[in-house]
């Protein structure tokens, strides 16, 4: 124990050295989805290429939980479905499988403290039915009247992106029943971790416009549905394997982890990138972070005002998954697939089974975002246990009361994703700068999720944008 002192007085001692710069073609920032298959692509045209990727791990938004031993469910993004031809093709490359979600038999409607069974996507609310499909039927024909990812262009662009969804509802008049109100939130807080009066008219429109591919229109079904829609299948070993088997790929020294990118300075053609593991020089730079986390770097020169306003007002939605494990899956023995829709009362508007493919342990989580999220993700976690499992006893019985374990993932507390599950432009922000969403800044070059055409805000999108992203820089 003597020696302790000596030791550490040597080390106080010894002079810093500052470490050389080193030197790549690429740097990518962001070890999400986007960021590493812009890397995978930049490596293989033969560039050099290093991801600095600001956690201990890669993934993002993407995030394995295992619920035991080699089974685990995902605590962040999650299916996958028709059209995402992108992230399809990336689990093909990887050799990672692909498997349908479990639909058979009934989800459960719960209102007025009523649990009510219904099979397939819309639940059975009754009158209230007139007003979702006059909804669904509006949102499809605003998302039919501009190109994919360019909302602006909608002919009433201004006047949809100063309309919440809330406020729309409001001028359709009796139609939208207090009801549907609650029904349009079990939409729009998994969606965007928001409120119904927090996301545009256009913003919606967006999204929807973005659920399909080069071949299929976008429609809110899609974007929404179970089977055949966006939420139709899982990924075997949890979506957080198709970013670790892409690390694994680009091996580890093309991949530094606990790297927060702090400053990007550009000058006469070159590049240096200041990191908290140190600075690279590059010829070009990808930053593939969320817009809130992109305005934070420090760029010399500074990116343009819209480019940066663009940015900063497009903070990210509050979100968490909360999730109980059971020994299995009993509510599958009556007949329930798990699912449920919640209007109302309740700190999560809808639920889904994510028992693992194995058929076991038993999972079912729920979302809670947006107003929800406010009340909610605040309280001690012993209480949070607690509501959440006396809500999923309403619609699959009091076993529910049993878990074995209960674990959430608080996106809106995760630093490096500043919320979830994507950026949410404010009210003027889409038509007043959207267009700068894609725009390099010199030899800096955009991805993430967000400036996806397809799929913006899904791992789908990440994907398309790293894609597209390695094309501007190697072009
Ligand atoms: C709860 C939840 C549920 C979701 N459900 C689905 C779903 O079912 N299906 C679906 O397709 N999508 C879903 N998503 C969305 C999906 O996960 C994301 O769209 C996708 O993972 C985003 O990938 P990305 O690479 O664009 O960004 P991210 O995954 O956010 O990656 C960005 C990376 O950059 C790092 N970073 C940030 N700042 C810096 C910095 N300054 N320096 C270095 N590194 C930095 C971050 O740590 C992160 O690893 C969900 C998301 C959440 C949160």
């Amino acid at each position: 124990a003597a020696a302790l002192p000596d030791v550490a007085d040597a080390k106080a001692r010894r002079k810093p050295r500052k470490a050389r710069p080193r030197s790549v073609d690429v740097v990518v920032v962001g070890g999400g989805l986007s960021g590493l298959t812009a890397a995978r692509r930049v490596a293989a045209a033969g560039r050099s290429v290093v991801v600095l990727e600001a956690r201990d791990r890669v993934g993002g938004r993407t995030l394995n939980h295992d619920v035991a031993p080699g089974r685990p469910v995902e605590a962040g993004g999650e299916y996958v479905g028709p059209t995402q031809n992108h992230v399809l093709n990336a689990c093909r490359e990887m050799q990672i499988g692909v498997y349908q979600a479990y639909f058979k038999g009934d989800s459960s409607y719960v209102a007025d403290g009523q649990v009510t069974r219904y099979q397939g996507d819309i639940p059975p609310a009754a009158l209230d039915l007139v007003g979702l499909q006059d909804l669904l039927s509006q949102v499809n024909g605003m998302a039919d009247s501009f190109r994919v990812g360019e909302p602006w262009g909608h002919p009433q662009a201004a006047e949809l992106e100063g309309q919440s969804v809330d406020s729309w509802l409001r001028s359709r008049g009796l139609l939208m029943t207090p009801r549907v109100h609650e029904l349009v939130e079990c939409l729009i807080e998994p969606s965007f971790g928001a409120s119904n009066r927090e996301i545009s008219m256009l913003l919606f429109a967006r999204f929807v416009n973005g659920s399909g591919d080069e071949q299929h229109k976008g429609t809110v079904e899609r974007m929404l549905g179970g089977k055949g829609g966006g939420q139709d299948s899982r990924i075997l070993g949890g979506s957080q394997l198709i970013s670790l088997a892409m690390a694994d790929a680009l091996g580890a020294a093309r991949v530094r982890l606990n790297a927060p990118v702090r400053r990007v300075t550009q000058a006469g053609g070159r590049l240096e990138v200041v990191s908290d593991a140190g600075t690279w020089k590059a010829r070009k730079v990808v930053v593939a972070v969320p817009p809130p986390l992109a305005a934070a770097i420090d760029f010399q020169p500074v990116l343009p005002a819209e480019h940066r306003m663009l940015l900063q007002r497009s903070p990210m939605g509050a979100l968490m998954k909360c999730e109980a494990v059971y020994d299995k899956p009993f509510w599958r023995e009556q007949g329930l697939n798990g699912s449920a829709v919640v209007a109302g009362g309740y700190p999560m508007k809808v639920i889904f089974d994510n028992t693992p493919p194995e058929g076991g342990p038993g999972v079912l989580f729920g979302f809670c975002g947006g107003d929800s999220w406010r009340r909610f993700s605040g309280l001690p976690v012993r209480e949070r246990r607690e509501l959440v499992l006396r809500q999923f006893a309403k619609h699959v019985g009091p076993q529910a009361l049993k878990a074995k374990d209960y674990f959430d993932m608080d996106w809106g507390r995760e630093p490096w994703s500043a919320g979830g599950p994507v950026a949410i432009p404010s009210a003027g922000t889409l038509t007043g700068f959207g267009r700068w969403i894609r725009r390099p800044h010199g030899d800096v070059h955009f991805a993430g999720t967000e400036t996806a055409d397809y799929w913006a805000g899904f791992m789908d999108g990440a994907i398309s944008a790293g894609k597209r992203a390695a094309r501007e820089v190697l072009a």
